[in-house]
């Protein structure tokens, strides 16, 4: 089983990622897609007045503060135009993908946290209201499900609180976790970089391999939103995944070519 994460930034070619993934599919490799969607939502929240708001923690991590009316522009973008996007490629290429939330049979669950500590103007700042959390459970019963009846999963935020409150989490961890509880033998992390560059954004310093043990001495290199893709890896091989790649999916074949060992591959 590998599981392919795709992300939402700007340059990711799309139709490259689905017809590589249609070819290994139907050459019978067992896949799961999860994808992102952070760019799209960052310009349907600003062309519907609601611009998006990123926050950064005391310990450096950025995300995205979440409120009700975030969450559901949120929705809209990777449930909707992103998830059924996909879809429809794949299905155009013969692949009978179905697609669905975390808060879809609550297959990503977490705990809602409400409140968030950011720092604003070099001052730590308590900000409620926040609809988001962290994968702690996956309940692969819906995945393995359609995955033996022929359907290829094709997953993305939100998940579902305890309580059944949508909340945003990370895809990369999100992700990570899947992997994990699937036993997946390989992790991919595609996205708009080809893999994390030690002296970022110069691509020529793309760091090659980081040995499991170390993820975490990395998380340096790693600015803003990497750190979590960092962290993701790291997770996913303490959970017993044997191979976490960041790739490159802007061009090419990107799923073929991270299992062949172009990016940053973590084992
Ligand atoms: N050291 C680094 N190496 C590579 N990329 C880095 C590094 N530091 C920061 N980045 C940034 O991290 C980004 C990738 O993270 P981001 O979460 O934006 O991607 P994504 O997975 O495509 O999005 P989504 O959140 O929609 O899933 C890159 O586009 C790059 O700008």
């Amino acid at each position: 089983m590998i599981v392919v994460k795709v992300g939402g930034s700007a340059g990711i070619d799309y139709d490259a990622v689905c017809t590589d993934l249609a070819e290994r599919w139907k050459g019978g490799e067992r896949l799961i897609l999860v994808h992102g969607g952070s760019g799209e939502t960052n310009r349907v929240a600003e062309a519907l007045g609601h611009p998006p708001r990123f926050v950064t923690s005391p310990s450096g991590y950025t995300s995205r503060f979440t409120d009700r009316e975030t969450l559901e522009i949120f929705e809209m973008v990777y449930c909707g135009k992103m998830n059924k996007g996909i879809v429809e490629r794949l299905q155009r290429l013969g692949v009978n993908a179905v697609g669905l939330s975390g808060l879809d049979g609550r297959i990503f669950e977490g705990r809602h946290k409400d409140s968030v500590r950011a720092v604003e103007n070099g001052k730590v700042k308590v900000l409620r209201g926040d609809h988001t959390g962290t994968v702690e459970r996956v309940n692969t019963g819906l995945i393995e499900l359609l995955l033996s009846a022929g359907y290829l999963p094709v997953l993305t935020p939100p998940a579902a609180s305890y309580e059944g409150v949508a909340i945003n989490v990370d895809g990369d961890r999100a992700a990570a976790a899947l992997a994990v509880a699937l036993k997946a033998e390989a992790l991919l992390l595609l996205s708009n970089v080809p893999g994390l560059l030690r002296d970022y954004p110069d691509e020529a310093s793309l760091i090659r391999e980081i040995p499991a043990g170390e993820v975490e001495a990395y998380l340096g290199f790693a600015q803003d939103r990497m750190k979590k893709k960092v962290l993701g890896a790291a997770e996913a091989v303490q959970g017993g995944v044997l191979r976490v790649i960041f790739g490159d999916a802007r061009a090419g074949q990107p799923v073929t070519a991270a299992l062949m060992g172009a990016g940053t591959v973590v084992s």
